[in-house]
């Protein structure tokens, strides 16, 4: 299983990581297309930075089999140590160290030197606004700032291909945006990125997702096409007493789930019944409903169908 495979970054087999008997990763196969954000999705525990260690080399797996960028890995690791990077939810940065001791620290490990090495450094710093912060001590920065040199540490060596765990968790709402700008420039210049994430739309800006649960995958594709083919349509509710509409709906048949959602109540409706609001309806426990109608599906809805929640 080696030779690049062109368009194909990531291939992965059965993948299967066990920790003394239990499966946190469980038969997941992959396959990643060239230039596009892919975005695992998932709660906490579901194996996501389980699966991206294996991917990156730094965890064996128990079984299967994983070719990333055309190389076999784990036996071709340290080949691929240079071709990708790698952004961890803590971010791995020495907080003792200022933000350009930081960046040579890791443009030695990178082998990046001389002119090539100055010229990286400055470039990164320009791009990911570090250059009035290089005295600066890593540990002495603002969330977003860390996640901004983190980027830039992972992005160095320019590699083709980047992982990134859980990248904004600990950032407020505009650097987030503005990290995902970010992302789109690196892929616009070529790079090909898998991010994980436990944020709806996050996920949803993503090209691709693959959906997880207990280490293994319920669903993948483009957010869309997976919104058009959930089994589900989506009808939300107005009108007093959703606490108590809620609790009828629930288990009763053709009622995949119900969530409020501020003063709406979001119920998913078995895709088999044709007219899911009319359904709706014609139950007594919604006659004094002041609104119900079907509306269009998100990525959440998508997560509670291919999900534990979607199949009680
Ligand atoms: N080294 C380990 N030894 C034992 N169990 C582990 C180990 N690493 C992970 N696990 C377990 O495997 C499961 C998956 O963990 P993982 O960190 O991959 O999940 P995750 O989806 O990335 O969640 P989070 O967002 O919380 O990191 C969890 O139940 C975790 O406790």
């Amino acid at each position: 299983m080696t030779g690049d495979n062109g368009d194909i970054v990531v291939r992965a087999e059965g993948l299967v990581k066990s920790f003394k008997g239990f499966r946190a990763v469980d038969g997941l196969d992959l396959t990643i297309e060239r230039g596009m954000i892919y975005g695992f999705l998932g709660p906490n525990g579901c194996g996501k930075t389980t699966a991206m260690r294996m991917l990156t080399g730094l965890l064996t797996p128990t079984e299967g089999t994983v070719e990333v960028l055309g190389l076999s890995v784990p036996k071709d690791a340290e080949t691929l140590k240079y071709r990708i990077g790698y952004m961890t939810q803590t971010f791995s940065l020495y907080g003792d160290l200022t933000v350009l001791e930081n960046l040579n620290f890791m443009a030695t490990i990178y082998g990046l030197s001389g002119k090539k090495r100055k010229q990286r450094i400055g470039e990164v710093m320009e791009r990911y606004e570090l250059t009035d912060l290089g005295k600066r001590f890593a540990g002495k920065m603002s969330g977003g700032q860390r996640q901004r040199l983190a980027l830039a540490t992972a992005v160095l060596h320019e590699p083709q291909l980047l992982f990134l765990d859980e990248p904004t968790s600990a950032v407020d709402p505009e650097s987030r945006r503005h990290f995902w700008e970010q992302l789109f420039d690196l892929v616009d210049g070529g790079t090909s990125i898998v991010v994980t994430t436990h944020f709806m739309d996050e996920a949803e800006r993503c090209h691709k997702i693959a959906i997880l649960e207990s280490g293994q995958k319920r669903a993948d594709g483009a957010p869309k096409d997976l919104m058009n083919a959930m089994g589900a349509n989506v009808v939300e509710i107005e009108g007093p007493n959703l606490r108590d509409i809620r609790r009828h709906l629930l288990g009763s048949d053709g009622i995949m789930a119900a969530a409020q959602l501020g003063a709406r109540l979001r119920v998913l409706v078995r895709q088999e019944i044709t007219d899911p609001a009319e359904f709706l309806k014609a139950k007594p426990e919604t006659n004094g409903a002041s609104l119900i109608e079907q509306v269009r599906p998100n990525l959440e809805d998508v997560f509670v169908t291919a999900t534990g929640e979607g199949r009680q």
